[in-house]
């Protein structure tokens, strides 16, 4: 196995009873990627993601990790609301990793800063809504710093701003070299985060061609705002592939692509920065 492969499935199957859901699915996980899976109800995306995480059995084929202490993040397409608050549910799941005492009170404390979720003492999870829970099945996940990352419907149910809030999180994970697979229904996370996209039919795995991505590089977006420098330093860093400079009239401007729109603007506002004009303009390529 090359030394960048974190998991590769060779020629896997998988039946349940009789039935065939997967066929003779190969695949190679990198570090670095970050991977769509789609496909219709009942394709066997969720299948293909527990067996990638080792939850469970093949039918045949096989599953190979770079090493034995591999860490795979998984995320259920729904966590369960529980009567514990998100402190107590990430320590119990802390404690199954055996994770010492006191790294995990800071790893929990650290978690829902970077999710910027209250570390709420009495609050249980049977109260919280749809985004808070994501945020805390995002924690659990990534409880030891994963090196893969698998997502169940990680946007299913959730408002504008809290898929937003999500995609700057997963873009922050990403950043700190965690691989990503993801199943999802709508194209949102693909053309945000991805570097490429598998599409499951009949029960068996395909690339989806390059062909249909480039419509949306050819829009580009130019923002004429009044900022602060360290908002534009700590935009750039969350969104290294955007680019600005100060123009004639000393407003600064951005420009980026569809890719980074929704997340970049909502996370422009937050910090506080002032729009001037906003062009959309295309480009031929
Ligand atoms: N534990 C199980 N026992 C028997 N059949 C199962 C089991 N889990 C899933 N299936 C079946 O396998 C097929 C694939 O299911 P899976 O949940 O992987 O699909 P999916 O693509 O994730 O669907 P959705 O988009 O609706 O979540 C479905 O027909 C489902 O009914």
């Amino acid at each position: 196995m090359k030394s960048d492969v974190l998991v590769t499935l060779e020629e896997v199957s998988k039946k349940y009873a009789s039935r065939d859901v997967l066929t003779d699915i190969s695949l190679t996980i990198k570090q670095g990627d970050c991977i769509a899976l789609r496909g219709s109800n009942g394709s066997g995306k969720s299948t293909l993601l527990r067996i990638v995480s080792g939850l469970i059995p093949l039918t045949s084929g096989q599953r190979l990790l770079k090493h034995s202490k591999l860490v795979i993040g998984y995320t259920p397409d729904r966590l369960a609301k529980l009567r514990m608050t998100s402190t107590e549910y990430l320590t119990h799941m802390g404690r199954i990793c055996n994770i010492p005492k006191k790294d995990l009170q800071d790893r929990i404390k650290e978690l829902h800063a970077f999710f910027n979720l209250e570390q709420n003492y009495s609050l249980k999870m049977i109260n919280y809504s749809k985004g808070m829970l994501q945020k805390v099945n995002l924690m659990q996940a990534t409880i030891q710093t994963p090196d893969l990352l698998v997502l169940d419907e990680p946007f299913s149910g959730l408002d504008k701003e809290s898929i937003a809030h999500l995609l700057t999180s997963l873009k922050k994970i990403k950043a700190e070299g965690t691989a990503i697979l993801a199943a999802v229904h709508d194209p949102l996370l693909a053309s945000q985060l991805v570097s490429h996209t598998y599409w499951i039919r009949e029960g068996k795995l395909k690339l989806e061609r390059v062909e249909s991505i480039p419509s949306e590089l050819s829009v580009i977006f130019e923002l004429e705002c009044v900022i602060r420098q360290e908002i534009i330093d700590s935009l750039t860093s969350l969104f290294p592939d955007i680019a600005w400079k100060t123009v004639d009239n000393g407003f600064v401007r951005f420009s980026f692509t569809q890719k980074d729109y929704s997340a970049f603007l909502v996370e422009f506002i937050h910090k506080g920065g002032e729009i001037i004009s906003l062009q959309r303009k295309e480009r031929s390529v």
